[in-house]
């Protein structure tokens, strides 16, 4: 049995505003290490305040998180910046790369504040441009590359200090269908070569195929939970048939 690097037991997320929200309802999760895991539901079903919750952005109004054994609520805000900063990789729908800065510039930039050896830096970026192929581009500006390379260099700045967990929130959602395929296949690869956990959001069922599971969540709640255990093409008719239980506005379903 693999070791559990997410747990969360019956987490509440309760947003007060003029209308009080529970976005999360008792919900149980558990992720091992090295899985690849796809977390879909409806628009507003509560996707993006479970991952907020995991990589502790947010904390949970009633129950418990903990990651790779930590309770994040038990740490000062200088602590959790820090744990954060060493625990996660982030990847977003919006790239938001450093237009100033070069492609290599931006995969290191994570690496600079903690003040690695320049030697080690370099090390790094370059066998993260050869996972990545990025090697050819290393020297140009986020404005000179397309989106799946914008893409690709995000990865590389999310996996550049070796993180334990990437969460991604809808990485693909920007992306033509053959840059969303790299983005993903990239992913995959580090997720077997590395072992690097990822949790991924994401609406799109072909995205989710790539994973070796799928959450499916609906009202804050858990709907329900599919295994990869076959080819990808199968396990994607697995996920559209869930997610035609699942309801919702078939809008939500881009990229169909
Ligand atoms: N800061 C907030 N204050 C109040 N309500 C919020 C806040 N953030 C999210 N919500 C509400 O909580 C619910 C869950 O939001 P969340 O963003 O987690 O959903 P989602 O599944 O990621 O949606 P989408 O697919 O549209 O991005 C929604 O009804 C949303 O309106």
């Amino acid at each position: 049995m693999e070791k559990k690097i997410v747990e969360l037991k019956q987490v509440t997320k309760i947003y007060e505003g003029k209308v009080m929200h529970r976005a999360l309802n008792r919900l149980d999760f558990e992720a091992e290490a090295g899985e690849f895991i796809a977390i879909m539901g409806p628009s507003g079903s509560g996707k993006t305040t479970l991952l907020n919750v995991i990589s502790t952005i947010d904390m949970p109004t009633y129950g418990q998180v903990i990651v790779d054994g930590m309770e994040p609520e038990a740490l000062n805000a200088n602590e959790l910046a820090l744990f954060r900063r060493h625990n996660f990789g982030f990847v977003f729908q919006d790239i938001n790369l450093l237009q100033m800065l070069t492609v290599e510039e931006n995969i290191v930039l994570p690496l600079t504040l903690d003040g690695l050896p320049i030697m080690e830096m370099q090390k790094r970026v370059s066998r993260l441009a050869e996972q990545l192929s990025l090697k050819e581009i290393l020297n140009r500006r986020p404005d000179e590359l397309s989106g799946g390379q914008a893409q690709r260099t995000a990865v590389g700045r999310a996996l550049v200090h070796k993180p334990k967990l990437i969460l991604a929130d809808e990485p693909t959602g920007n992306l033509d269908s053959k840059s969303a395929k790299e983005v993903l296949e990239l992913l995959s690869h580090i997720n077997e070569t590395e072992r690097t956990t990822i949790i991924m959001v994401t609406h799109d069922p072909i995205a989710a195929s790539y994973c070796d599971r799928v959450l499916f969540i609906k009202d804050g709640e858990f709907f329900n939970e599919i295994y990869k255990d076959e080819r990808r093409q199968t396990f994607f008719q697995r996920i559209l048939n869930v997610l035609s239980l699942l309801g919702g506005n078939v809008h939500d379903l881009r990229m169909l």
